[in-house]
């Protein structure tokens, strides 16, 4: 079966795209007769991106609808039948892989929804279930997350520098890193906050509006600036934005004025016009002061040229006349942090005798990165007008109950604790998305999620939305908890699995 967001990019199936070390495990666990154990995995990530104070969670429903379609296809099977060892043995035994070649994936999942506001140490997905499945997925689960959190997120940090009113496009696939890249991105960026991409291969998998002016060649082609707008607009009357940089920015736009008085005669009016070099500060103030004398007040500025939120933010403060932003490179390549850290940990097994669990620890020389233990939750402790107040991740299968009035302990310094008042409203972020592999309830379109996104990033407050230095978002293990993982820590137990 061709999985329908990844389309025809690539094979039917993708249960390949995977390290190999997840099947040389699961063979491992398969040979012990450990594959069925029970386990839990989290999803998150330490840092927020880009130095900020946030991030928007994205990628769940790729992710659901690679575990749906998660399949060995029999060309999979025969290429890992191939696969031999430095000793030229064979990996997998053919008892092994006919077992693979039955697999579908069962496990229960929670996440919490695209579009949600997210930070450092919470889960964003946890996946249940035998533990060679729940392990297997852990790549997939990673490369699709990672990218659409980082790009969804850079997006919604464009988003606010443009402001509620200017659109703002995404123009990168050019850029991207190689196809999947450039879908991915566009899917992401949309989420995130883009109103529209140039990227008409997401437009038609994803239903993302699709929207562009002309290139500087469509003028070259011309050899003369007053015969390529026409030309345009001839074609498009419209639908016509005009570049007017091609030789002098100004000029081009006395060009593109009387080509759009001109259109007007005809019953038309020009969308736009374009600078793409320059200082655009400048270049966008002058433009609209022609434009508004010539009786064009309605033709927008759109400008592109490197644009990030920074830059996008110091243009505004220059007074720049713009009304939309073309947003390629350091958007869909995530140019100032082009990876997200997210790592997939083992939190939880059921004890050998099923009864109970084994809470499960990886450690680190360093406090924040060792893990946490549990099955997770992340409550939303809201203010009056529904803005996130705090965040507690806790234990769902503690051993005691939760407290009426729990207390929130900073794990990177337990004395900072902040009691919750029992009458707090509060969210719980994650919920249940497949059970033993079967989607619970449709999820979100991609529409719905980027509202979402947005609803969710306004409910911040602007001192964590900053680009610089942004305030930090409390977020904390709840005291059993903490007190659980310190207990864990000191005793270094390892978890035996039989
Ligand atoms: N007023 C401004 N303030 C800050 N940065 C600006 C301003 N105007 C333009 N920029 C940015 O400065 C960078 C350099 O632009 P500039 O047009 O000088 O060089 P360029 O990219 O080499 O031009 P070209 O596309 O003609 O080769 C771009 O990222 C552009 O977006
Ligand atoms: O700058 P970005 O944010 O990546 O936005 C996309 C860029 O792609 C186009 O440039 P093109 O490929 O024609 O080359 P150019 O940089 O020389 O204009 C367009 O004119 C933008 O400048
Ligand atoms: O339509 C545009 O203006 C466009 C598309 C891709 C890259 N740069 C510009």
């Amino acid at each position: 079966m061709t999985s329908p967001v990844f389309s025809g990019l690539y094979r039917p199936s993708l249960a390949l795209l995977t390290d190999l070390y997840q099947l040389t495990m699961a063979y491992g666990y398969w040979k012990r007769g450990l594959h069925e154990r029970e386990a839990v995995f989290h999803l998150y990530f330490r840092r927020a991106p880009f130095e900020g104070g946030y991030a928007v969670a994205a990628g769940l429903a790729l992710a659901i609808d690679y575990l749906e379609n998660l399949r060995f296809a029999a060309e999979d099977i025969a290429y890992l039948a191939g696969l031999t060892g430095s000793q030229g043995a064979r990996l997998f035994p053919d008892d092994f892989l006919a077992y693979l070649g039955k697999l579908k994936f069962t496990c229960d999942v929670d996440a919490v929804a695209e579009g949600t506001v997210v930070f450092g140490n919470e889960p964003l997905v946890r996946v249940q279930g035998p533990l060679l499945q729940a392990q297997l997925v852990e790549t997939a689960l990673l490369t699709i997350i990672n990218f659409q959190t980082l790009i969804a997120t850079k997006a919604a940090r464009i988003r606010d520098a443009a402001g509620p009113h200017d659109t703002v496009l995404e123009f990168g696939l050019r850029r991207a890193q190689g196809p999947d890249g450039g879908l991915g991105a566009s899917r992401a960026a949309y989420l995130g906050g883009a109103d529209a991409t140039s990227n008409v291969l997401a437009g038609r998998l994803y239903g993302i509006p699709v929207r562009g002016t002309h290139a500087h060649s469509w003028v070259q082609a011309f050899g003369d600036e007053s015969q390529a707008f026409a030309a345009y607009a001839d074609a498009f009357p419209d639908d016509s934005v005009f570049l007017v940089d091609t030789y002098d920015t100004l000029d081009g736009v006395r060009h593109a004025i009387a080509v759009a008085l001109d259109m007007r005669q005809r019953g038309h009016e020009l969308g736009g016009i374009r600078l793409d070099s320059g200082d655009l500060a400048y270049l966008s103030q002058e433009a609209r002061k022609l434009l508004d004398t010539a009786g064009l007040e309605n033709v927008r500025i759109v400008a592109s040229n490197d644009l990030e939120e920074t830059l996008i933010a110091s243009l505004k403060q220059q007074g720049a006349r713009i009304d939309t932003w073309g947003v390629g490179t350091q958007l869909v390549t995530a140019y100032d942090q082009p990876a997200l850290g997210g790592v997939y940990k083992l939190a939880a097994l059921r004890t050998a005798n099923s009864q109970g669990w084994d809470f499960t620890l990886k450690l680190s020389e360093q406090q924040a990165k060792t893990s946490i233990p549990g099955i997770l939750q992340v409550r939303r402790y809201l203010g009056d007008q529904g803005q996130p107040r705090a965040d507690m991740i806790y234990n769902i299968a503690a051993p005691t109950p939760l407290p009426a009035a729990p207390t929130i302990l900073d794990p990177a310094d337990a004395t900072r604790r902040r009691p919750v008042r029992p009458s707090a409203p509060f969210r719980d972020l994650l919920s249940p998305v497949l059970r033993q592999g079967q989607l619970v309830q449709p999820l979100p379109t991609l529409a719905e999620s980027r509202v979402f996104a947005r609803q969710e990033v306004n409910s911040l407050d602007a001192s964590i939305r900053r680009f610089l230095n942004p305030h930090v978002y409390p977020v904390g293990l709840e005291q059993g908890l903490h007190e659980f993982r310190t207990q864990l820590m000191l005793a270094k137990r390892p978890v035996r699995l039989a």
